[in-house]
């Protein structure tokens, strides 16, 4: 039998019981979900990652709707133990949903919901540091200073790679990774090669705008190539970002093999999920290859890395942070209750959810739809008309 867990509770007498497995910042969120008469109970057990046995005991034998993190396993069991209980809706506090089982909500009638379009700017700013900090040292350079082993300048001292006039390669160029594309672009004058299943064309004309602008200043222009292989931005970029969602196709997308193409001082940054990349194999890469450097937001079984990679002086090293914006992580909180919410209160989906800004202005009601369900189609539910 599952233990009991910790809870906080919020608006004891509302009609419709809500559970967030977690404590979400900002207050926005716990707010709309009580003014909507919900009682909200905030899971509150001091255990970092919550197992199957510790959500089924938040859900109990009622439950509305839960709001859920990407680090829980949501399968079969629990869309099962929620239907059982009358929920109706499940949102991951994240935009990537790798972590749930979408054919068993399905199954349910279960509606699951996710958080993209505000972690887009946040997220690509941290996969841009991590280059940054890879191409200039800046982790090394750092435990040098504080060990108190700098003696003065030295035309040797730290001596990375300029990115200006390079290439940015990008797999997986949707909301999150043109982002980063044009910040790297725009902000380091790279040429672009990138690789997606689907053609970027805004990409591609922003690309080619800025390139006519530096060209009228007397500038280098810029330039950008879309790639028929990932094999292809490989073998050609000098620092490569990966940002596909993580599914059967892109698990070990970079392997033993792909790392072997890549130039021996490119740079390798992962912000998107850690099983896109084989980090044993990476590992060994890095191994052989100490002037490849690489910056990761993510890693294989989270949150431990493989054996090695700590001792690795060419690997930046983050704990999963790239959204750790106060505006984001506010924001994805406040999408996360709203989709759980609009379903309870039966309203129809929002038409475009890369496009959620109505939902996150603080001053205003926000629109009665669900901001992003991702099996909306499946279960039946309607598109909003506002
Ligand atoms: N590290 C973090 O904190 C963090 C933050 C936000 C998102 N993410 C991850 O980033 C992912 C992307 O987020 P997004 O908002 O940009 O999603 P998105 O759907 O806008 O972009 C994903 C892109 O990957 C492409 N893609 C899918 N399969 C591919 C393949 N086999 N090869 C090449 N491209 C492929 C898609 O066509 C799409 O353009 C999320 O699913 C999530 O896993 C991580
Ligand atoms: O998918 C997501 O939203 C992220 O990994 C959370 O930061």
């Amino acid at each position: 039998m599952a233990k009991p867990v910790q809870i906080e509770v919020w608006n004891p007498n509302g009609k419709y019981r809500v559970v967030s497995t977690k404590s979400m910042p900002g207050t926005r969120w716990i707010n709309l979900l009580i003014q909507q008469d919900c009682r909200l109970e905030i899971c509150t057990e001091k255990k970092t990652i919550l197992s199957v046995d510790d959500i089924l005991a938040l859900i109990g034998d009622r439950c509305d709707g839960v709001i859920g993190q990407l680090t829980e396993d949501w399968g079969e069991t629990l869309f099962s133990a929620l239907s059982k209980a009358g929920g109706k809706a499940f949102s991951n506090m994240a935009v990537g949903y790798n972590n749930v089982d979408v054919e068993a909500a399905n199954k349910y009638g279960v509606a699951v919901g996710n958080t993209p379009g505000v972690l887009t700017e946040t997220t690509a700013e941290l996969a841009a540091s991590l280059s940054l900090a890879a191409a200039r040292r800046i982790v090394e350079a750092d435990e040098f200073m504080r060990a108190g082993k700098y003696e003065g300048w030295l035309p040797h001292l730290f001596v990375g790679n300029l990115l200006k006039g390079q290439t940015v390669g990008v797999i997986g160029a949707g909301r999150i990774g043109s982002a980063y594309a044009r910040m790297m672009v725009e902000g380091f004058k790279m040429n672009l090669i990138y690789y997606d299943l689907y053609q970027s064309t805004r990409l591609e004309k922003f690309v080619t705008a800025y390139g006519q602008f530096l060209k009228a200043n007397g500038e280098q222009p810029v330039t950008w190539k879309r790639a028929s292989s990932m094999e292809e931005v490989l073998q050609e970029a000098d620092v490569i970002s990966l940002h596909p969602i993580l599914d059967k196709t892109t698990y070990h997308l970079v392997n033993k093999e792909r790392l072997a193409l890549m130039k021996k001082e490119a740079i390798l940054v992962n912000c998107s999920r850690g099983p896109v990349v084989d980090e044993v194999a990476l590992v060994e890469h890095l191994r052989e290859n100490p002037m490849f450097r690489v910056g990761l937001d993510v890693f294989e079984d989270e949150p431990y890395m493989k054996p090695g990679l700590a001792d690795m002086k060419n690997a930046v090293v983050v704990p999963h942070i790239a959204s750790a914006s106060k505006w984001t992580r506010e924001g994805m909180a406040t999408l996360a209750a709203l989709n759980v919410l609009g379903k309870i209160k039966g309203y129809p989906i929002w038409s475009n959810p890369n496009s959620v800004e109505p939902f996150l202005n603080e001053n205003a009601t926000p629109p009665a739809a669900c901001p992003s369900i991702v099996n909306s189609k499946a279960i039946g539910l309607a598109v909003s008309k506002l």
